[in-house]
């Protein structure tokens, strides 16, 4: 499915962005102040059946239709030493996924969600960026459109993880490219590297970021010369979400930096999405910040995949049911004040 043609229809795609249900959302917030509880104690839970509705377009929103999905690929600069791990592994791990031994495996199963594994040319790595740009723009779009495909039977809610050695620096990057800093601030230990390995990847991040700055003129040149085809996908499903009305549940440092070069551009794209966790990752905190998201989870986790993204979802679930399930005062016979 080609759900955008060209890059100016990916990028065009940023301005004319739907809103939630105004109705759907106020009849949720109205259900809210009915239900039997002290206005506002059920804290972010609320807030949680309210967004949902407002993407949904329901006044009680459903869970019954979750999907998390894994996009996978393999990166030039894993030569260079960035991660503790050869890329050997990513095809492996979605073997694993495949086979269901994974940590999102497990997870996906707990938290009640179908999961879909989309390996994405694991036999043709990205080019190295420091050298030059990392995918040509076919192949980006073709990534794009890899990840806006996986909404296109609008589920109740996805759940986007990533698998890719050697992506937590391209995920640095790509937000030393959206945002302010320095590769140092936005480098980390991914997979667990030493010291002379952090020093390898903030130099790659450099090198990268010296070459392509002055090419940088759009998300989509951002996400080809510096991303991968796991990241440009998970931005793909993001816009292709927020087209679709369907609510996103992003995960840890990897995934959210993928979003980071549309969302510098367009602040508003991610209104439809929610953070599930921070991770260890040094970096996430500081992204999750200059993207104005506000994490559901902090529990030390940082292994990507989608894991936190699908913990989080429980508390989804939990949001909806305590919407759905509770009586309000009128049907309880409880007094009101
Ligand atoms: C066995 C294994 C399973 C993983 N699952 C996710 N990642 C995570 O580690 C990678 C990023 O770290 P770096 O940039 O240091 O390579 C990504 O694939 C990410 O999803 C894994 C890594 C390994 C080794
Ligand atoms: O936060 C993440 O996404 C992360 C951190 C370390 C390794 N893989 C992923």
């Amino acid at each position: 499915m080609t759900f955008f043609p060209t890059a100016g229809a990916f990028l065009s795609s940023l301005s004319a962005l739907p809103q939630p249900d105004e109705a759907a959302r106020s009849a949720a917030v109205a259900r809210q102040g009915q239900l039997t509880k002290p206005p506002g104690s059920l804290g972010r839970f609320e807030e949680i059946a309210v967004f949902m509705a407002g993407w949904q377009g329901h006044e009680r929103p459903r869970l019954d239709r979750g999907r998390a999905v894994i996009f996978a690929g393999n990166h030039g600069i894993v030569d260079r030493g960035v991660s503790a791990f050869p890329a050997s592994v990513t095809a492996q791990m979605v073997a694993n996924f495949e086979h269901g031994g994974a940590a999102i495996n497990a997870l996906s199963r707990a938290a009640g969600l179908d999961l879909r594994v989309v390996p994405l040319d694991l036999d043709r790595p990205t080019i190295d960026f420091t050298v030059a740009p990392a995918m040509s723009e076919e192949e980006c779009l073709a990534a794009i459109n890899a990840g806006a495909a996986v909404v296109a039977d609008a589920p109740d809610l996805i759940v986007l993880g990533e698998m890719g050695i050697g992506n937590s620096t391209s995920a640095a990057a790509l937000c030393l490219a959206s945002f302010d800093g320095s590769a140092r601030d936005w480098v980390g230990p991914g997979t667990g590297v030493d010291d002379d390995g952090m020093a390898r990847k903030i130099a790659t991040v450099e090198a990268g970021l010296a070459l392509h700055r002055d090419a940088l003129s759009t998300p989509f040149e951002t996400l080809r010369r510096l991303g991968g085809r796991e990241l440009a996908a998970i931005a793909g499903a993001v816009i292709a979400a927020r087209l679709a009305g369907v609510p996103v549940m992003l995960d840890g440092f990897i995934c959210c930096a993928a979003v980071a070069p549309i969302a510098a551009a367009c602040p508003d794209i991610l209104a439809h999405c929610l953070a599930g966790h921070v991770s260890a990752e040094p970096g996430h905190m500081r992204l999750l910040r200059a993207l104005g998201l506000d994490p559901l989870l902090s529990l030390g986790m940082r292994l990507g995949e989608g894991s936190g993204a699908a913990t989080a979802t429980l508390l989804v679930r939990a949001a909806l049911a305590a919407h759905d399930e509770m009586a309000t005062f009128a049907e309880a016979g409880v007094s009101v004040a």
